[in-house]
């Protein structure tokens, strides 16, 4: 049998790649906290994906389990693994790390030759090398060497809309139908495993990038204008002319800095904004925008979606007004439920947008942190 550990068992983690593992023949072993949605994957085994677009369909995933990943059991199954992939949020990364070490030292123990490959699947820059970064933490130089034998940590990029939604079976999901699933190749260890929908790739950053700063990009600042002008979800949101507009700017903003950093073809890269577009219109899908907005803090921080495509823009003379629009939206995010959102607005409270933005982005310009300002304080 070949096994899979899938670390979250929440949207992406159901809805996308643990899905595809299970349809490329692995029994997916789901590891999470939550010991509701543990019980229920091993109660029913099985799950329904529903995939609502233009098109709908029902796959249902089979050949599952779970277990809590604060549990000794998941040790065991990490044993027995060949691939690992997470999708637990890239804040959570250094707290399964411990766990993933202990895995490692126990196959090593073991005296297994068997390879085992790590996939961070986040939106986050390199997700896996700082996971590797984590679990390494937890390695002497021994186990170290035997990790760097045998353990890869592929980086990957991973795109598909999977909001929460609430089914009459909690562990069913919905998802659009698009999905990119991008994943370096050369830093597989051992064969490289053959998983349809799973695209090898062998210039991640660039996948990485076109991907965060494309779709991410128009995502938050649809949400972050959407909230601001008292709209629920994303397709209310885009569906707003004005909004629409400042988004689509917003994502040419940030495609011609990749177009100029990594040699994108312009036409083609402007397609691929349009698609996104008409995914953000999906009526089918009912997306928050407090979900898409979640943890503001990170989305302004220096190499996430607004402030690093900006500033990519800016190395290039390249325009930002549209970008700087979408940082001062984020600015206006106040939501009571967001921890970092609270946190974001005791900032500018206690010392102004300028110093809080300047904060939280690391964004050194005098002027583009005033344009920002000028923005929001005209909002
Ligand atoms: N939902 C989406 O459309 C997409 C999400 N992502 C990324 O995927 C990651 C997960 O996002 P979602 O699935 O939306 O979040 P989610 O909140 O639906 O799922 C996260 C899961 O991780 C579990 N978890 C938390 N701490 C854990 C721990 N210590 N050990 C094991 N499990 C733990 C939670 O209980 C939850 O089930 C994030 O990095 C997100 O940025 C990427 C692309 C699309
Ligand atoms: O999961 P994050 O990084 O908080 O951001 C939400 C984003 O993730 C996605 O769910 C999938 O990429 C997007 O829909 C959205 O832009």
């Amino acid at each position: 049998m070949k096994k899979a550990i899938q670390f979250g068992a929440g949207n992406i983690g159901r809805g996308f790649i643990g899905g595809l593992l299970s349809e490329a023949g692995y029994h997916v072993v789901f590891a999470d906290v939550n010991q509701e949605i543990v019980d229920k994957i091993n109660e029913d085994k099985k799950y329904t994906i529903y995939v609502k677009d233009v098109e709908s369909k029902e796959i249902v995933i089979t050949d599952i389990s779970a277990v809590n990943s604060t549990k000794p059991e998941l040790i065991d199954e990490i044993k027995e693994a060949e691939i690992i992939t997470t999708a637990v949020g890239v804040r959570i990364l250094p707290i399964i790390a411990p766990s993933i070490a202990e895995g490692i030292k126990a196959r090593k123990e073991n005296g297994s030759e068997k390879y085992l490959n790590i996939i961070a699947c986040e939106n986050a820059i390199k997700a896996s090398s700082q996971l590797k970064e984590a679990v390494y933490g937890n390695l002497n130089d021994e186990e170290k060497a035997y990790a760097d034998k045998y353990v890869g940590f592929p980086d990957c990029s991973v795109d598909r809309i999977v909001p929460p939604v609430r089914l009459d079976n909690p562990i069913d999901v919905v998802v659009e139908n698009y999905y990119e699933w991008n994943v370096e190749e050369a830093s597989f260890k051992g064969a490289v495993p053959q998983i349809n929908g799973m695209n090898l790739a062998d210039n991640l950053m660039a996948y990485i990038e076109r991907k965060l700063f494309t779709l991410n990009t128009g995502h938050c600042i649809t949400a972050y204008l959407g909230n601001y002008k008292g709209y629920k979800t994303i397709d209310e949101s885009i569906a707003d002319d004005e909004i629409f507009k400042t988004v689509k700017k917003a994502m040419q903003q940030s495609g011609m800095a990749l177009v100029n950093k990594y040699g994108f073809d312009k036409d083609a890269h402007f397609k691929y904004i349009d698609k996104i577009l008409n995914r953000f219109k999906n009526p089918y899908l009912v997306d928050d925008t407090a979900r898409v907005g979640r943890e503001p803090l990170r989305k302004l921080s220096a190499t996430d979606r607004l402030t690093k495509p900006t500033m990519t823009a800016l190395e290039y003379d390249l325009p930002v007004d549209a970008l700087l629009a979408g940082m001062a939206a984020a600015l206006k995010y106040d939501n009571a439920e967001d921890p970092q959102s609270v946190e974001l607005q005791d900032k500018i409270k206690a010392n102004g947008a300028k110093a809080a933005l300047k904060e939280v982005s690391g964004i050194t310009d005098e002027k583009i942190l005033d344009d920002v300002v000028a923005i929001y304080e005209a909002m």
